[in-house]
């Protein structure tokens, strides 16, 4: 496939991808907000349905301890009462008096005596406890019907009970639960449950049932509530109506940032492939005086970019683009051939300095040591002294490995700078991870020179720093003469900036260096009063 084609396909599908995934963060997102809707309304229902549980719970309990003014009271006698209170009271299908296992007496009109276990229809829990309740699925005169029996069992065998109905509660469960289609049911001890809802009979495709289980903390009565999957597709569909337009817009945003980010990408690498092909850059050269020989005795290598139609782009924008795109290495080998073009009729002394900036990326890279040996080659007619500057713009890693391969280079003879020194956050430890030759002081210092008197402790530290380490120091930047003339102060040796040349293109350096290069920095008259400025 063609490589451009590839890329295209390439650049497609990351869109796709950008433009798919607040889509699809959308849908995860919308469907654990639906199960967390539902769990919200299964809780809230459970609540509700537990405290009316309570309530009714309660007045059983009431309901039991008022009989027990019955105690010891033949059943003929409290027959009436029990039919009252029976009758008048909320909840109640009907209330007596035990005798050991037996039904004694109830307000149950026509209700025959038998034992509890015919009236319950089925055998009594053994609880082992004086007081108990149960749901049950009916009793003997309404079979059909669910309730909740409670019962006091005394210590010489009477005991008292209280029979609700079930419909109370299913009445209620159904209010809850019928707009939802929930399935609820609800048990007192391990007593047959009482349930409302119809059991999902055709399964959702997405979502299965999600069930909620809760018990009362002042009674043993559990709850069990099923939101069936139809439901959950309902709250998702909820959640996704309100969800999607904003996912929609949020998505094109993404694809359209996305296409700018790669469209910027493929053409700065795509742009810097050309311009290396169609010869589009070149190379200026900024002289560096050397103040103990008073004569110009190197110069930095700086590269240049002039579309064909003449516009200029700025090195610091396409070296960082280059940095970003991975067009550092090409670039730097770039512009190595191109400096080896250029100094093969320099006429200069040998051990002229001549500085190339190197990037993060290269020193990483596995070919740069053979890179940088390729040049000396190519170059070693002219004997230069080949320094590498090494600036913090990005971070060098695995700094060992680097400093091997520096150390590898530093022993054919090339020196090693640290650009713009202070500016970065890895100054100092790159101090201390590489074997370095100079030391070059970032303009921003320079300017800060107020006065000859005056002080600039940090620009002073840094000078003295390079003194201690025996580091040979340039100060960069240098524009008036009251900087060039705080720098000598302070024995720094080397000196660039506009102040002694501009950086030029090649024809005009080697003119330069006939004419100007073998003089000392001349300080102009009127340059030399503003050093003493009236
Ligand atoms: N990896 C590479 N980096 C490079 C290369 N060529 C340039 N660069 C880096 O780009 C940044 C901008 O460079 P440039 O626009 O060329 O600016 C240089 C000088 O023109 C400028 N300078 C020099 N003297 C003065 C001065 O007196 N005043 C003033 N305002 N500016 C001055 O400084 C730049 C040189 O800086 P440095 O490299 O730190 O010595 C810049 O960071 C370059 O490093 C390249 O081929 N590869």
């Amino acid at each position: 496939m063609p490589p451009l084609k590839r890329k295209r396909d390439y650049a497609r599908l990351i869109i796709l991808l950008a433009g798919a995934l607040p889509l699809i963060l959308g849908t995860i997102f919308t469907v654990i907000d639906a199960h967390h809707t539902v769990r919200q309304q299964q809780v809230s229902a459970a609540k509700t349905l537990l405290s009316q549980a309570e309530k009714m719970s309660d007045s059983g309990w009431d309901m039991i301890t008022s009989l027990r003014k019955y105690h010891y009271q033949p059943c003929n006698q409290i027959e009436d009462k029990l039919q009252l209170a029976g009758t008048l009271s909320a909840y109640f299908r009907a209330i007596g008096k035990l005798k050991d296992d037996r039904v004694a007496c109830s307000s149950a009109y026509g209700l025959n005596p038998g034992s509890l276990k015919e009236m319950i229809m089925r055998d009594p829990p053994v609880t082992g406890r004086a007081w108990w309740s149960l749901s049950i699925a009916g009793t003997a005169g309404v079979p059909n019907r669910p309730a909740v029996i409670f019962v006091r069992q005394l210590p010489d065998g009477e005991g008292f009970w209280a029979v609700i109905d079930g419909q109370y509660l299913m009445d209620f469960m159904e209010a809850i639960g019928e707009s939802r289609s929930y399935q609820l049911s609800m048990r007192f001890n391990d007593g047959a449950p009482i349930s409302v809802g119809k059991v999902e009979t055709v399964k959702n495709r997405f979502f299965d049932a999600q069930t909620y289980q809760t018990t009362s903390l002042r009674y043993p009565i559990s709850v069990n509530i099923v939101a069936p999957g139809s439901e959950l597709a309902r709250a998702w569909r909820q959640v996704l109506f309100v969800f999607l337009p904003m996912a929609a817009i949020f998505s094109i945003l993404l694809m359209i940032l996305t296409a700018n980010w790669l469209q910027r990408r493929i053409s700065w690498r795509d742009e810097i492939r050309r311009a290396i092909n169609g010869r589009q850059f070149t190379v200026h050269y900024q002289p560096v005086y050397n103040d103990q020989l008073q004569r110009c005795s190197g110069a930095e290598a700086l590269m240049r970019w002039t579309l064909p139609n003449g516009t200029v782009i700025r090195p610091d924008i396409f070296i960082s683009a280059a940095e970003a795109e991975g067009m550092i290495v090409p670039l730097t080998r770039h512009l190595i051939e191109l400096i080896a073009e250029d100094v093969q009729d320099w006429e200069v002394e040998p051990g002229f300095h001549l500085a190339i900036n190197v990037a993060a990326e290269h020193l990483q890279h596995p070919e740069f040591v053979s890179d940088m040996l390729q040049f000396v080659e190519k170059v070693k007619h002219q004997q230069f002294v080949i320094t590498l500057e090494l600036t913090e713009r990005s971070l060098i890693k695995d700094g060992d490995a680097v400093a091997r391969k520096l150390d590898a280079l530093r022993e054919v003879g090339i020196k090693v700078a640290i650009d713009d020194f202070g500016t970065g956050h890895c100054s100092l430890s790159y101090l201390m991870t590489f074997s370095l030759d100079y030391l070059k002081i970032d303009r921003g210092f320079i300017n800060a020179i107020e006065s000859l008197g005056g002080e600039t402790p940090v620009l002073d530290a840094i000078i003295n720093l390079s003194f201690k380490l025996r580091l040979q120091v340039l100060g960069e930047g240098v524009e008036t003469p009251l900087q060039l003339l705080y720098l000598q102060q302070r024995g720094v040796v080397f000196i660039q900036g506009y102040y002694y040349a501009q950086p030029m293109s090649n024809s005009a350096l080697k003119i330069w260096l006939k004419e100007k290069g073998p003089l000392p920095i001349h300080v102009e008259d009127h340059d030399a009063s503003e050093l003493h400025p009236s």
